[in-house]
């Protein structure tokens, strides 16, 4: 599966939790992401991700445009709902483009681990 992993800033040790507790899962799919939570993923947990550009700068129009194409199965986006985003208009079509398309979208923690958890079954 391709999976694209989008974390905002305050939500980025959580993403990096997330990822470390099921790395054995996510080292068996293929993994995009926006640049600054991509790198993080790299450096922190060594596995290998596609980082697009960050996502003020247009990173999450990108994975929309990868959810478009039919190129993505999976996306997790842990939000900061309580933080003002400058490129919130963007968000929103992401999001949008999961429901045209019926990508599964987590977009906090507790759907994320429920979302892992069914993946692991259907493996
Ligand atoms: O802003 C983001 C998603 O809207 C995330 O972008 P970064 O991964 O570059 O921080």
């Amino acid at each position: 599966m391709e999976i694209a992993l989008i974390a905002h800033d305050k939500k980025k040790e959580e993403m990096i939790k997330l990822i470390k507790e099921n790395k054995d899962l996510f080292s068996r799919h293929s993994l995009i992401a926006t640049g600054t939570t991509g790198k993080m993923i790299k450096d922190k947990t060594g596995l290998a991700v596609e980082c697009l550009m960050s996502g003020p700068l247009g990173g999450d129009q990108q994975i929309g445009s990868r959810i478009a194409a039919g190129e993505v199965d999976l996306v997790i986006f842990l939000r900061d709902p309580l933080t003002a985003q400058p490129h919130e208009p963007d968000i929103s079509a992401l999001i949008r483009i999961c429901d045209v398309h019926n990508i599964p979208i987590a977009t906090n923690l507790g759907t994320a681990k429920l979302v892992l958890q069914a993946l692991a079954t259907m493996e």
